[in-house]
């Protein structure tokens, strides 16, 4: 058994001084959000991949926190900063207990390991020490360089959720894979001139809009791995043509009605799982585990 490892504290310690935090009462990074409340319906493969009872049953009740990237408190929803967006998902399961899904919008991951995300965060506020680090790891140049254009709304928006996970089916077969969330409305982005006449909070409002006009709906997938495709690093994207399974549909209805304080009290995961699904070798789960707990313990959440 090895200690745990100071690397995720650090990594809180890097956002901390990447964004002027601790900011009090909020998450260390993705720290401006909004709730909505909505359902799950699995699809009718689902089950060949994982016996988890959200994939099995009827609909199940969802909470979704859509999120942009930098924790700080005034960050527009157009500033750079605010991207890669996140979703996290919580599935309220039928026994009374949840499972949830942490994604973001870009399909990769500056780093492979938590030492490596560490030291990129750290390089990050000296150009010149940055552009040295990405020149040493593809991964982050690659993140430094994809174009993070502002989405229409969240719901225009596909998330990832990088790192892999094992799935095993009721009859015992296990198969690595990634969460893929594909919006129905289609992706759609702003120009840089049509992102600057949006009002600071403008993704919220467009939420409120849409919402009034129905619900909106994503279709959960999953990317399965192939042998070949390292399932131990999320840096990497799998080429498009891996075969995925359609999990089902997440169908959003209306704002969560708990506001600010039930945002502060909720805690996302990547590792509150169910049978059926277990993490993968990707040594970023044990580590995000880590740093969500430290980030979350420290706000005070449940
Ligand atoms: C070692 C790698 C990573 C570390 C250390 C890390 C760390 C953190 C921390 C400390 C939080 C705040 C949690 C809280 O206060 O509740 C957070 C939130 C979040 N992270 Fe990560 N993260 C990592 C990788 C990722 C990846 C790969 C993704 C996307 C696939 C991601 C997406 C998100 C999202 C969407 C949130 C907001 C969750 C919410 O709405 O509560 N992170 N992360």
């Amino acid at each position: 058994q090895t200690p745990p490892s100071r690397v995720p504290q650090q990594i809180v310690g890097a956002f901390d001084n990447l964004f002027a935090g601790p900011h009090e009462g909020r998450r260390a990074v993705h720290g401006n959000g909004i709730m909505l409340e909505g359902s799950f319906v699995p699809g009718p493969n689902a089950a060949r991949l994982s016996r988890a009872v959200h994939l099995n049953g009827g609909p199940v009740p969802v909470l979704v926190r859509f999120s942009d990237f930098a924790a700080v408190p005034s960050l527009s929803n157009g500033a750079p900063e605010a991207s890669p967006r996140g979703m996290a998902v919580r599935f309220m399961l039928p026994d009374g207990g949840d499972t949830d899904l942490v994604l973001h919008s870009y399909n990769g991951f500056p780093a492979a390991t938590p030492d490596d995300f560490l030291a990129f965060l750290r390089s990050l506020p000296n150009s010149a020490v940055r552009d040295a680090f990405a020149a040493r790891h593809p991964a982050a140049r690659r993140f430094l360089d994809a174009p993070k254009p502002t989405p229409v709304s969240y719901a225009t928006e596909a998330y990832f959720g990088v790192n892999a996970f094992r799935f095993t089916n009721a009859e015992g077969q296990s198969r690595y894979a990634r969460y893929r969330v594909i919006p129905h409305a289609g992706q759609a982005y702003l120009s840089p001139s049509e992102t600057e006449a949006r009002a600071p909070d403008f993704l919220i409002t467009e939420l409120a809009g849409r919402l009034a006009h129905g619900r909106i709906r994503f279709t959960l997938v999953a990317q399965l791995a192939v042998e070949g495709d390292d399932v131990a690093d999320g840096s990497v994207a799998w080429p498009s043509d891996r075969p995925t399974i359609e999990l089902g549909t997440i169908s959003l209805r209306a704002f969560a009605q708990e506001g600010d304080a039930a945002q502060r009290a909720l805690r996302f995961v990547p590792t509150n799982l169910v049978g059926g699904i277990a993490p993968g070798p990707d040594p970023m789960l044990a580590a995000r585990t880590q740093a969500y707990r430290v980030s979350a313990d420290r706000r005070g959440a449940e």
